[in-house]
This record gives C-alpha cells, sequence and structure tokens, in this order.
C-alpha cells in the first residue's frame, strides 16, 4: 500500500488526475470505476475534462462503472449519481455512451438490476482502476460497517450515520434516500487490477487514523484494502493531521 501525502484538496486531485490520465493514455481500452460524494469529485473530474479540452487525451476507449447509486431518485434529481456524472464529467467528455454504466436505482426489481450490474462488470472483464473516496465511517461504496466482504453488487440500508453525513448535499435530511444500490460488495471492488483511494478534509481525519491502526475488520470496510496488491492512497494535510510529513 503506498501512502501519497498531499497538502491540500487542489494537490490531491492533482495527483489523482495525473494518475488516472497516465492509466487512461498508455491504455487501448480500460475499465475506470468511479465514485461520486465529496471527495474524489469535483476538482478531480474538472481536471480530467480539461486534458480533454486541451486535447491531450480522449475518453473514446473507456468503460466506466460507477460505484453506488441511491435507489428511488430520478436521473435528473439533482442528488443522483446519474446527474452528478453527468453534470460533473460525462457530457463533457467523448466517452461513447454505451460504456457508460452506473447502477440503476430506478429498477423495478433492485435485486435484478444490482445482478444485471455484476454480469455487466464481469463482461467487461472487470475494472482496471478503481477510484474510491472513504467514508466517515470508513465505508468504501455504501459498502457500511458490517457488510460482508463477500458480498456482489447488492442493495443496502444507509447508515444514520451517512445519511446525516450526505444530508449536507440535499434540502432536508428526510430527503436524504434510506437505500442505495453499492457495486461489489467488497469482493467486486477488490478484484480491481488498481485501487485509487482519495481522503480529504477534517471530518476524515479519525477515519483515517482508524484506517491506519486498525486490523482488516468489515466495522471498517476500508480496512479489506490493506489486502489488496496495488493500492495508492492519496490523502491531504487536514485529512492526515499532525502526522503531515513536509
Ligand atoms: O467523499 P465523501 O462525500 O465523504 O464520501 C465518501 C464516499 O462515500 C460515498 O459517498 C458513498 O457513495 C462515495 O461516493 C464516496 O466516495
Amino acid at each position: 500500500m503506498k501512502i501519497i501525502q498531499t497538502e491540500n484538496y487542489q494537490d490531491m486531485s492533482n495527483h489523482a488526475a495525473n494518475m488516472i490520465l497516465d492509466r487512461v493514455k498508455t491504455a487501448n481500452n480500460i475499465t475506470l470505476g468511479l465514485a461520486t460524494g465529496g471527495t474524489p469529485p469535483k476538482k478531480l473530474y474538472d481536471l480530467l475534462v480539461k486534458e480533454y479540452n486541451d486535447r491531450s487525451v480522449s475518453y473514446r476507449h473507456v468503460t466506466s462503472f460507477n460505484l453506488d447509486e441511491y435507489i428511488g431518485l430520478a436521473k435528473e434529481n439533482k442528488n443522483s449519481y446519474y446527474y452528478y456524472m453527468y453534470n460533473y464529467f460525462f457530457q463533457y467528455i467523448d466517452i461513447p455512451k454505451e460504456q457508460i454504466y452506473l447502477p440503476d436505482g430506478l429498477h423495478d426489481n433492485p435485486s435484478v438490476a444490482c445482478q444485471q450490474y455484476d454480469q455487466s462488470i464481469l463482461k467487461n472483464g472487470g475494472i482496471d482502476v478503481q477510484l474510491l473516496g472513504l467514508g466517515e465511517n470508513g465505508h468504501i461504496g455504501f459498502n457500511e460497517p458490517g457488510s460482508s466482504f463477500d458480498e456482489k453488487t447488492h442493495i443496502v440500508e444507509l447508515a444514520d450515520s451517512t445519511r446525516e453525513a450526505n444530508a449536507r448535499f440535499f434540502d432536508d435530511i428526510t430527503e436524504v434516500p434510506t437505500k442505495a444500490i453499492t457495486m461489489g460488495g467488497i469482493s467486486t471492488i477488490m478484484k480491481s487490477k488498481e485501487i485509487i483511494m482519495l481522503v480529504s478534509g477534517e471530518n476524515k481525519k479519525e477515519a483515517f487514523s482508524t484506517f491506519l491502526s486498525t486490523d482488516v475488520t468489515n466495522h471498517f470496510p476500508a480496512s479489506i484494502l490493506k489486502e489488496h496488491p496495488n493500492v495508492t492512497i492519496i490523502v491531504d494535510q487536514d485529512a492526515l493531521g499532525e502526522e503531515f510529513n513536509k
């Protein structure tokens, strides 16, 4: 596991963008696992779009799978991850529409949507580079504490703490969905060839310190990353606190 310390959110985003651009530019075909939330984007996606606008990268050979989606939010709802991804990223680049996958949170039968999502990931040969953010309670994707490490894409009941943390994006906490679909559980995420996890902000200090100190346990889902052979964690000074080394 490699840990890269950065000064701030901007530096962290630059670093992550450069890693992703390097992989995209050198591959003939590449499958990215993408994340939403406050940490990875929006700066990171801005940088990936900027590079496209500067004509130094094309995304025509990229296939993308998003980590998660709320159940019950319309695509045009600004809090759906579908809206988020199109609004910040997909609409500005040349990735073909048929190569974009997000879990279908509006499917009549969400369990079927989960199975179909796993089949699509399998058919694509898995994920090459998976981007992650670290949740305050240690979640990755929406794999909440207590989730089995063996689960595939599945429906989750969101933890109260996650709904509270994400309420900042909604007008009122009552509007935050109680359920979501999350990729992989952990098993799909762990099969990615490479994982990049971003950790930013003071509100992640405790989670990051727990991440460093804990043994692998499903009570802190991100801890499973310690068993992956190719993980880079990019953390900013606010999340690192006093342990930051200049
Ligand atoms: O960056 P945030 O908003 O704190 O969220 C951390 C992670 O939790 C999630 O929001 C859960 O979906 C991810 O999208 C994100 O990477």
